[in-house]
């Protein structure tokens, strides 16, 4: 297969590119009165504008001419009808089945999907009802106050950042809590307060064989057995979210109260089926499926739009664009609400552990770049932090602007300058400030050079009208369709992530040589025995 770099349309990009390269935002607006109108486009809730991006006509014809020889459209329909597109692990990749609407069917691999995904929806609609209006009681008899989901990864951010989206849904009184990593201190300082007659643990994990989770389930229970004084009650305040029974059970986790997904679903595409039982328990099963419609909304938008109006797709080429024909290293993504703190951390995992692949799917080498880096924080507070490298830094620094028109609660007007703000920086961003601006202001000259806004800096922004559970499921599905387009114009298997197994066998390898009162046995090269010599030491020194 030839790579895609050998195609026509990727020539035809740089040399554009070359072209383009040298006109600025201020003249792309000076030269196109029509621009904004045509480079905004809409799906579901969400309006994107683009026009503040380093492209015109010409290059969009030219980036939807890339994506069609790619195959994108093939791509599309092989996803959603339950292909399988993961070719390294031999599986269909159906995470758009989690959110198929009741009444349709969609059968693969002789699998009822459609069946199956409403079984465990409807199942995690049942106790959650139950957990929320208190019937579900722990085995003291008192209703759940305290859900804590013990996950990693994609069993443990998806529901985490959608948690913190919508806790203004969280209408039972019920708070929930994640705990994550392997380090002590995450599992005991999140139990320190609580409450064992009134706590709930989910543990989370597709596999129900990694590390950190099994670890933290562990001391979950201890504590728990420890307070209540019987083995007995694990029964009433544990429950499992996996693919994986028999390990569940031989967890002592009663599969009677195990929520399924299958093989098919990635992790880092997991939250909006069982991985998402906190959640649901926090804001009820209704508001679940409203998030659920959100999500199919921009599925249904994704297999039917237009390239040429395809937000997904439009978002997709243009991460292409920097990444490939740019030379751009990141994408910040700039979250104007402090309830979608954790987006950009959820969204590196969808993205770094999808598209960061070196070889194509069919094993060779890739030539393109891979994989955008994702990161960022809420504004404003970012603009406090590090904007200053995004407006007169070297580096070319995309991002997406992402802003809501109502929000869950005002006062003194804070919304509208927060959303003023996010305007500002995106304008500020594209036009700049020249030296003959600045001057004319009465700026010492020497002063001047400091103070030039250099501009042609690239955002998207996307409005939405408030932050809902059907709005987040958009914005979810929206990153997700970006993230596949990206995968399919580089050719690689985005749906893998082989490159997490090595590190996890060696920490392995190494745990008892950090442990043991032998003397060290091999560590994997000479840099590495030091460092555990010296942490053996010190070890000691602490004890
Ligand atoms: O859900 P689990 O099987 O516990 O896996 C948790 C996480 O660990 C792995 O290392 C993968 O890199 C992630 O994709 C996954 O989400």
């Amino acid at each position: 297969m030839a790579d895609i770099t050998e195609a026509p349309e990727w020539s035809a990009l740089a040399e554009h590119q070359a072209a383009l390269a040298t006109r600025h935002l201020r003249d792309l607006f000076a030269d196109d009165p029509g621009r904004v109108g045509r480079m905004t486009v809409t799906a579901g809730d969400l309006h994107l504008d683009y026009s503040k991006h380093r492209v015109t006509g010409e290059t969009l014809g030219l980036l939807v001419a890339l994506a069609e020889r790619a195959g994108l459209r093939e791509r599309i329909a092989a996803m959603f009808s339950g292909e399988h597109i993961n070719v390294s692990e031999d599986r269909a990749v159906l995470h758009t089945a989690l959110r198929l609407p009741p009444g349709e069917a969609l059968t693969v691999d002789g699998q009822d999907v459609a069946g199956d995904v409403h079984a465990v929806l409807d199942k995690m609609a049942e106790f959650s009802g139950r957990v929320r209006s208190g019937e579900w009681t722990g085995f003291t008899g008192k209703p759940i106050r305290t859900v804590v989901n013990i996950g990693i990864g994609g069993s443990d951010l998806g529901p985490a950042m959608a948690y913190e989206a919508l806790r203004d849904f969280a209408d039972a009184g019920i708070a929930c809590r994640f705990v994550s990593n392997i380090d002590p201190a995450d599992i005991v300082g999140t139990l320190a307060d609580l409450d064992p007659e009134r706590t709930l643990f989910v543990i989370s994990s597709k596999t129900f064989g990694t590390l950190e989770t099994l670890t933290n389930a562990k001391v979950a229970r201890q504590w728990l057995v420890e307070r209540l004084g019987d083995d007995k009650a694990v029964s009433r305040h544990f429950v499992a979210v996996s693919t994986n029974a028999e390990r569940v059970a031989d967890f002592g986790i009663d599969t009677g109260n195990m929520f399924g997904f299958w093989d098919w679903v990635g992790g880092r595409y997991s939250f909006d089926g069982a991985i998402g039982l906190s959640l649901m328990i926090a804001i009820g099963g209704e508001a679940f499926r409203e998030m659920l419609a959100g999500f199919r909304e921009i599925d249904e938008h994704f297999r039917t739009a237009p390239f040429e109006a395809n937000m997904p797709v439009l978002m997709g080429l243009l991460g292409v664009w920097y990444t490939d024909f740019f030379g751009a290293q990141t994408r910040a993504v700039l979250p104007y609400s402090q309830r979608l703190s954790r987006f950009p951390a959820y969204l590196q995992q969808l993205t770094m552990e999808s598209n960061g692949k070196s070889v194509r799917a069919d094993g060779a080498p890739v030539v393109a770049q891979t994989g955008e880096i994702f990161w960022g924080e809420p504004g404003t507070n970012g603009q406090h932090a590090f904007y200053q490298l995004l407006h007169q830094g070297t580096r070319l620094v995309p991002a997406d602007f992402i802003g809501f028109a109502e929000p869950f609660a005002d006062r003194e007007g804070m919304h509208d300058l927060l959303t003023a703000n996010l305007l500002a920086q995106t304008s500020a961003l594209a036009f700049g400030k020249t030296a003959e601006e600045i001057a004319a202001e009465g700026a010492p000259a020497a002063v001047v050079p400091h103070k030039v806004m250099p501009g042609n800096r690239p955002t998207s922004t996307i409005l939405v009208p408030r932050l809902t559970p059907k709005t987040l499921g958009e914005l979810v599905a929206l990153y997700e369709h970006i993230v596949f387009v990206e995968g399919t114009i580089w050719g690689i298997d985005s749906f893998d992530q082989w490159g997490v197994e090595l590190g996890k066998v060696m920490a392995m390898d190494l745990a008892p040589a950090l442990t043991s009162a032998e003397p060290p046995s091999e560590a994997p090269d000479p840099s590495t025995a030091a460092l555990v010599r010296t942490y053996r030491e010190w070890r000691r020194r602490a004890v």
